[in-house]
């Protein structure tokens, strides 16, 4: 194709880029430093792109052709103004590919993150950036005008690719894309010019983009980057001029510039300013060098660079090792700050797009496939780089590879260690860590059998008596005789609402420790654990409640109260037979009259809640409730005076039989009461809630000694008759014809603008 035929073509920048391209402009001026490490990391994936295409295009690249960034910056002759080009021997753009990556925003999300952007001051939060990227769009923080002059490599299908630039203005809502009149000068690869703004000129000076480069990218890139470089030099009088070649970086590369000493002083040697390509990032990458000698904030630059998320990570591990197939590794592993929130409301998703596998420094993947980490670490990051597997590596060999597969218990080992370590010499920093991934620990004690004895220990949970309690911590404290660990679920619950539960209450007086779990992953976890050191976790809402140190004087003591409050037990049994299976006497309670508990393998009020909340089918409810009822205990509580009262009542109803029969139905509707009252106190539903109702109205009535069978006065007024009559207007008042923002929404920062139309509907315009 002849490029020369090919017009120039004006495109429309899309609506999101105009105002991203806004925001970036005018809110991020203090931070416009930023542009040169976007570029950077642009120039990275570009020839990271071309060399994995490579592995199975070989014509795109022959293997021997330099892969690098070069940086030039230069004043104009006026010295007035100033540009820097950014050069990358990548893997290009099309003209299409250029109107399409530079020309629109393809992220999902945009039009969200700029609403929420041009709501807030940007500046002070530079996070966001980090979050979202603004990428070749913070060029615009420096410079009025931008090219892109990009060309594809050679390939079977396009052996004569035309290079063409892109070039746009930081105020136009148009950029324009044309071949470029210099031919192919770049072969394969992208060049950005920045015309600098005028109060940007200072970037111009290498020793300024050295130290923004040492600074922001060192870590962005295992290509090397070049700098050029002026310095003056005093070279031999008789020494001509050298030739250099200016464009194919080298690290001996120099050009003189120009003499800066008369010809006369021939015989003295001779300053003169040479340029030089500077290989500006040849130190080895940082996981190679000892962790001794690596700074904090190296680790966090580095962090920054490969995963572009500009918040401190909470913590690293940084080792060697090897596979045990005969691949030594080096690797780090970050633990972000922050939890996706896509983590939770994706469940199934679990592709961990993190993990960075490099062979000898040079990225391969991240695309783990099958050996993906598992749901509960999909968030961590990981560096590793493999020293030994054959350089040109291609995704389909490594899937075959043993050590693409020991990637995942590496990781997790060293995960579970890291957060192990902390936990023990860093208290403080791991209740840090704690607060973002506690639930996915209980995740992943839950899901991952083989690592579960090592994250349990790493679980924390709030109690009656503390917060961040171990299961370690839980049994240092447990009492003399205990061999159960108490724990209570209610989800969705406050802790100090459960805190204040019906079955916590004896336990709390006693001194006893209780967890409290109102995550609805908690019951889970708890059944699958099972036992912790051997003791066995307890829910106290469930039969089977041991405190451990009943005396022979207990149990006598139990056993008396048994006999005594048989009648009032056998009593109950029948009155409250729909609802629960058995009647017993408590020595869970203190104050509370009674309680409903669970069997042993029977539904908790949390497991019910649970299963009905995926379960809304009426004739599946009933079921469950025959089901449930089957597995209910009522637990009286024998020191309660409600319950003394009761039992005294039932032992001596005397008078003549019908006087007998209403004092029989009075204590039954008592007893109904008093068993709703304890399934709603124990967290379950009373089965007929009106029911419930009216005899909690009977029996305030009776206390208040008013007729049990008055009938309410009903008399209801009735509405007047229909009235045909509809006004003309619907608003007396013109001044209130238009609809004006109501204060308490204007509070809240909203404004609703309407505007006035006139009888034909057209819109009435104030008079200029
Ligand atoms: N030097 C380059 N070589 C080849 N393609 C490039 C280059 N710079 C940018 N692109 C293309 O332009 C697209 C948009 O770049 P931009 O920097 O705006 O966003 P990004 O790099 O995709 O995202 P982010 O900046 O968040 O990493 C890139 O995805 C890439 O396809």
């Amino acid at each position: 194709q002849d490029a020369s035929n090919i017009p120039t073509v004006k495109h429309s920048y899309q609506s999101d880029v105009v105002r991203l391209r806004k925001i970036v402009i005018n809110s991020l001026y203090s931070n416009r430093d930023v542009f040169l490490r976007e570029l950077i990391s642009n120039a990275n994936d570009a020839l990271e792109k071309l060399r994995i295409v490579s592995l199975t295009e070989k014509e795109v690249w022959d293997g021997t052709s330099p892969l690098n960034v070069t940086i030039k910056a230069e004043r104009d002759a006026t010295g007035k103004g100033g540009r820097i080009i950014i050069t990358d021997t990548g893997i290009g753009m099309s003209a299409e590919e250029l109107a399409t990556n530079l020309g629109t925003l393809a992220k999902s999300g945009t039009s969200d993150f700029l609403a929420r952007v041009e709501g807030e001051e940007i500046s002070a939060n530079s996070n966001l950036i980090g979050a979202f990227g603004v990428g070749f769009y913070s060029s615009f923080l420096v410079a009025d005008k931008v090219t892109v002059a990009s060309v594809r490599p050679k390939s079977s299908n396009n052996p004569n690719p035309i290079q063409n630039v892109f070039s746009s203005t930081a105020d136009e809502s148009s950029f324009e894309i044309f071949p470029d009149p210099r031919g192919n000068t770049l072969g394969h690869g992208t060049e950005i010019t920045l015309v600098l703004k005028a109060d940007a000129l200072d970037y111009v000076a290498p020793s300024n983009l050295m130290k923004l480069i040492h600074h922001h990218s060192s870590f962005s890139t295992a290509f090397p980057i070049y700098l050029w470089n002026e310095v003056e030099e005093e070279i031999p009088a008789e020494e001509g001029v050298r030739e250099v070649d200016n464009d194919t970086p080298q690290d001996d590369a120099e050009a003189i510039i120009e003499d800066t000493m008369p010809a006369e002083a021939a015989p003295d040697p001779k300053k003169v300013l040479v340029g030089r390509w500077e290989h500006i990032n040849s130190q080895p990458p940082l996981w190679t060098r000892d962790p001794k000698t690596v700074s904090d904030e190296e680790y966090h630059l580095l962090y920054q660079a490969t995963f572009k998320d500009f918040r401190e990570p909470l913590a690293w591990s940084h080792f060697t090792g090897d596979s045990g197939s005969g691949v030594s590794f080096r690797a780090i592993i970050y633990v972000p700050s922050y939890l996706d929130e896509t983590f939770f409301s994706k469940p199934l998703e679990s592709n961990s797009r993190d993990v960075k596998l490099l062979v000898k420094h040079v990225f391969i993947t991240s695309d783990l496939g099958e050996y993906n980490l598992p749901k509960w670490a999909s968030w961590v990051r990981v560096i590793i780089d493999a020293e030994d597997l054959p350089l040109n590596v291609s995704r389909e060999m490594l899937q075959s590879s043993a050590f693409l597969k020991q990637i995942r218990g590496i990781v997790l080992r060293r995960l579970i260690q890291l957060f192990t370590r902390i936990s023990e010499e860093d208290p403080e920093k791991f209740a840090e860590i704690s607060k973002v991934y506690r639930t996915v620990l209980k995740l992943g004690a839950t899901e991952d059998q083989k690592n579960r004895g090592k994250i349990a220990p790493l679980l924390r949970f709030d109690t009656n008596q503390r917060n961040a309690t171990s299961l370690d911590d839980y049994i240092k404290n447990k009492k003399r005789g205990q061999k159960q660990i108490f724990y209570l679920a209610d989800m969705g619950k406050p802790v100090s609402h459960l805190a204040g539960s019906v079955f916590v209450e004896k336990l709390d007086a006693r001194g006893y420790e209780v967890l409290l779990l109102n995550e609805p992953l908690d019951e889970i976890l708890v059944q699958t654990l099972r036992t912790w050191k051997g003791f066995k976790f307890q829910d106290i809402a469930k039969a089977g409640l041991d405190f451990g140190d009943d005396t022979e004087e207990d149990k006598d003591v139990m056993v008396e109260l048994q006999e005594k409050y048989a009648p009032l037990l056998e009593w109950l049994k029948v009155e409250a037979q729909e609802v629960v299976r058995d009647v017993v006497l408590s020595h869970r309670l203190v104050t509370s009259p009674c309680a409903v508990v669970a069997d042993n393998n029977g539904l908790t009020a949390n497991i019910q809640k649970l299963i009905s909340a995926t379960n809304r089918g009426v004739e599946r409810e009933d079921f469950m409730q025959t089901i449930m009822k089957k597995q209910k205990v009522l637990e009286v509580n024998p020191r309660s005076p409600l319950i003394e009262g009761l039992l005294h009542r039932i032992e001596t109803i005397v008078g003549d039989d019908e006087e007998k029969d209403g004092n029989l139905e009075e204590l039954r509707e008592v007893a109904s009461i008093l068993v709703d009252s304890a399934l709603v106190r124990s967290g379950f539903e009373v089965a007929d809630s009106n029911k419930f109702l009216s005899r909690v109205d009977r029996v305030l009535r009776r206390s208040l000694g008013v007729s049990e069978t008055a009938p309410t006065d009903d008399t209801v007024k009735p509405a007047p008759p229909v009235d045909p009559e509809v006004p003309d207007e619907t608003f007396e008042d013109p001044e209130q014809k238009i609809f004006s923002t109501p204060d308490w929404l204007e509070d809240q920062g909203f404004k609703i603008e309407m505007e006035e139309i006139d009888d034909e509907g057209n819109v009435v315009h104030d008079e200029l």
